[in-house]
């Protein structure tokens, strides 16, 4: 198809389609003014001009790339180059945190307290007790429940909300103070413009829009960072006294050891819990939904769990059993619904030339992470819900979900956590959690679907269910939860 062309200094632009760039606006806002208008029109866009295509946002390109080569080549192997993010004016978000912060010295040291935190959390002991509160609290629903038929989706979120917030602010933090938390979070988030949290709106625009919101969202920033401020203060009060689990590390002691300011703990705090909870439970939710549907796979799932059960031969070093089947269904799960359809905004600070094309320095670069993990070169049937092409001997075995700048082309089957040096610290994290989640919700409970189960997506920063997922859950005879 013809497209609209572009030049910068002599070299094309990736194609883009030939609707009239509006000054200021460009054409991306007219034609696509919501997130949900903006994924569909880049499917379209990706099959008339391939998986490299423009956009203006305002008089910025904005170049998305949805082919696992050019991902590679860029994110992977042209890391140092890909890993800057545009300059933010930060409204609604947070403007203190690793991943808005400019790629150098503070994002490197930010980035390695977050990570070396997380590597070292006492993971087990945090499952453990937000394990067993999450199967209570479905026991009771279930069991109050006519016919047991619940809608989890309340119950998981607040599972693994509770769990990141004994990472962040520490075990025994004032349970209070804390139920106000996700409450703030999401009058903050509701208030943000999407576009321009992916950088996709011109800035007079962007100044437009929060201008009415200002005030709300002033008022709801501060009810978070006194909130915010109120769990740092009960655990610096905790560390003085020393008080018990109070004592192992948690991500505000990292914090606080590095002397940051005020505004600056308040936003890590902000990122952590919004990075960690909101991404991890959404992909819970997909996961269960995928396992009530298939029926199949969710006895297959829990035979192999409990036959690794068996036997000190299946623990990992760290304790933990292993069953393949159990992470082939998280990552079937992940290259199908990834939380993130989209990465956060990428920019380079120089002009790079792609395939004959040029990416000019300082524009919007962005990935369809979901357009990746359901291409059809690289899966075969990629729409359907096959775990078993995780396990060994399967198209899926041993790809890597951040694959990295060793990895060649053709490894970057999937990216739900993006790849090269932006690539989510969380990961490995998020990995664990979400076995041991799935592990003991499949143990403890059958999940029966109540008619047809709904998998349209609401696109959106995080994809969710369109319909939260609606189960008939019956108690299994009890099994000691599992970390
Ligand atoms: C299933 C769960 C999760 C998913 C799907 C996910 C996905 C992502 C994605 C797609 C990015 C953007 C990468 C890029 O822009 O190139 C990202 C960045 C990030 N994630 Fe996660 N994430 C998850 C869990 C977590 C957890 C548990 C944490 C921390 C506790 C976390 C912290 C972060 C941070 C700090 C960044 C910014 C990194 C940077 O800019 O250097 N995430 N994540």
């Amino acid at each position: 198809r013809q497209h609209g062309k572009c030049y910068i200094g002599g070299s094309p632009l990736p194609p883009g389609p030939p609707w009239p760039r509006l000054p200021l606006l460009g054409n991306l806002l007219y034609r696509c003014p919501t997130t949900a208008s903006l994924f569909d029109a880049l499917r379209r866009l990706h099959a008339d001009y391939g998986p490299v295509v423009t956009l203006w946002a305002g008089s910025k390109p904005a170049i998305f790339i949805a082919g696992r080569e050019a991902a590679h080549r860029t994110l992977a192997r042209n890391g140092a180059t890909f890993a800057h993010r545009p300059p933010s004016w930060s409204f609604g978000l947070n403007g203190h945190g690793v991943n808005s912060a400019q790629y150098g010295g503070r994002w490197s040291l930010l980035r390695r307290n977050l990570s070396s935190h997380l590597a070292g959390a006492p993971l087990a002991v945090a499952l453990q007790s937000s394990l067993s509160r999450l199967v209570s609290s479905l026991e009771r629903a279930a069991a109050a429940a006519e016919n047991h038929v619940v809608v989890p989706s309340e119950i998981l979120r607040h599972a693994v909300f509770s769990f990141f917030a004994s990472l962040c602010f520490g075990e025994g933090a004032a349970e209070d103070v804390l139920r106000q938390l996700p409450g703030v979070h999401a009058e903050i988030l509701s208030l943000v413009v999407e576009l321009g949290a992916f950088h996709l709106m011109p800035a007079l625009l962007e100044i437009a829009c929060y201008l009415p919101r200002c005030r709300k969202l002033s008022n709801a920033q501060k009810r978070h960072r006194a909130t915010v401020m109120a769990l740092i203060s009960a655990r610096q009060q905790r560390n003085r006294d020393g008080v018990g689990p109070g004592r192992r590390r948690c991500y505000v002691d990292t914090l606080l050891e590095l002397r940051l300011r005020d505004e600056e703990m308040v936003g890590l705090c902000w990122e952590f819990m919004k990075a960690a909870a909101k991404t991890t439970s959404t992909a819970l939710e997909w996961i269960m939904a995928r396992l009530v549907l298939h029926q199949d796979v969710q006895r297959k799932l829990r035979e192999d769990i409990a036959r690794r059960g068996e036997g000190d031969e299946n623990c990992t070093t760290n304790g933990e059993r292993r069953s393949p089947f159990l992470e082939a269904v998280v990552l079937e799960a992940l290259r199908r619904h990834p939380p993130a359809h989209y990465l956060l905004a990428h920019t380079t600070h120089k002009d790079v030339y792609l395939d004959g094309y040029v990416i000019p320095k300082g524009s919007v670069v962005n990935y369809g992470v979901a357009d990746i993990g359901r291409d059809a070169t690289s899966w075969t049937n990629p729409d359907e819900f096959l775990p078993e092409r995780f396990m060994e001997g399967g198209e899926g075995y041993g790809v890597s979900v951040t694959a990295g700048s060793g990895s060649g082309e053709g490894s970057m089957k999937m990216m739900p956590f993006g790849s090269g040096r932006r690539a989510c610290p969380g990961a490995a994290v998020a990995l664990t959690v979400l076995k041991s989640f799935v592990e003991n919700l499949v143990t403890r409970f059958e999940w029966t679907p109540v008619g047809a189960v709904d998998m349209e997506e609401k696109p959106g920063l995080v994809t969710e269910m369109r319909t939260p997922l609606r189960t008939c859950l019956v108690v299994r005879p009890h099994v000691q939860p599992t970390m």
